[in-house]
């Protein structure tokens, strides 16, 4: 059924690339299937044609009608120009999809045609090689059928998780923005690893490793961290030494923190940019 849709992305940065990246590389969608759009650099369309053979189209060319999905993929700050700009464009059937972090299915909703289908969605840019964990919930008039599509397309690059958009935010906090977290571990390890005299390559295949075999044994295992960090502890053995300067560097809260403060700026960005002006 995927194979057959037609997806019209609205914004071609990072996260939009990510996406289709990860829809082509995973032969999910074929390339021709896809078409990409920006605001104004030529030079971006011409780098995702050359990479992806997507479509990749200046807006005045974009024949919206055509798409079955429509993705936003813009910053925040801009959402209200681009749904003012797709509201005369947009046929009912057409689903809306939004991958903005803050903003709402009700703002989305409140500016394009009355029961327009939209739908919030929360990727990340392990999108690329089919590595996402994506959130989405529907806004007032979305069915079980529209709900199944999304899966489905964004099953294309990683697992999906249909969540409540009160959970939204928190979510962001975790996984929208938890790539950046875990290259920010990487980045300490790495240069710990080259400072005690590993070459760069090896230090970053050595921390990058580390952690992917960590994360790979909770998921295949479904063994808790806990215990798995447990079995890794020897009583007064060098783990133990390590984990007590995390601990006394409170590692953990920083975590927390860090969650909680993007989940505290998913929110502001909802209040900052839902403001319809026209
Ligand atoms: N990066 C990430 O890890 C994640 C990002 N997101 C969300 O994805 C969205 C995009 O982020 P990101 O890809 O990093 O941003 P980028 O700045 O890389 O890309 C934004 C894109 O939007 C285009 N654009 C802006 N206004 C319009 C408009 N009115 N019509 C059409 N295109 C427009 C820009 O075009 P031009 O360059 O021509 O101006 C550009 O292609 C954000 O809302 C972010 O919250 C969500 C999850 C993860
Ligand atoms: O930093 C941001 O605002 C976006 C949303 C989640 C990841 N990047």
């Amino acid at each position: 059924m995927l194979k057959t849709k037609k997806v019209l992305f609205i914004g071609a940065g990072s996260m939009a690339e990510a996406i289709a990246a990860g829809m082509v590389n995973q032969e999910k969608l074929p390339p021709s299937n896809i078409v990409m759009t920006n605001k104004q650099n030529d030079q971006r369309r011409i780098e995702l044609m050359k990479n992806y053979k997507v479509v990749a189209l200046p807006y005045s060319e974009v024949q919206v009608q055509e798409a079955d999905l429509i993705i936003l993929a813009m910053k925040p700050k801009d959402a209200e120009t681009a749904l003012i700009e797709l509201k005369p464009k947009v046929k009912a059937d057409q689903i809306v999809m939004s991958v903005l972090a803050g903003i709402s299915t009700g703002f989305m909703e409140e500016i394009l045609p009355e029961g327009q289908p939209v739908i919030r969605i929360m990727p990340n840019t392990s999108s690329t090689i089919g590595e996402s964990i994506t959130a989405i919930t529907g806004g007032q008039s979305v069915s079980m059928e529209h709900i199944e599509l999304a899966k489905e397309l964004f099953s294309a690059i990683g697992r999906v998780k249909v969540i409540d958009e009160e959970q939204m935010d928190v979510f962001t906090g975790i996984a929208g923005s938890g790539p950046a977290y875990i290259y920010y571990v990487l980045e300490h390890i790495e240069k710990t690893a080259q400072a005690e005299g590993f070459d760069e390559d090896l230090a970053r295949e050595i921390a990058a490793q580390t952690v992917f075999g960590a994360s790979k044994m909770v998921l295949d295992t479904q063994a808790s961290p806990e215990s798995l960090r447990k079995k890794v502890t020897s009583p007064n053995g060098t783990t133990a030494a390590g984990l007590k300067a995390l601990k006394e560097n409170k590692a953990g809260q920083a975590f927390a923190e860090a969650i909680l403060s993007a989940k505290e700026r998913s929110a502001a960005i909802r209040k900052e940019y839902e403001k319809v002006s026209v």
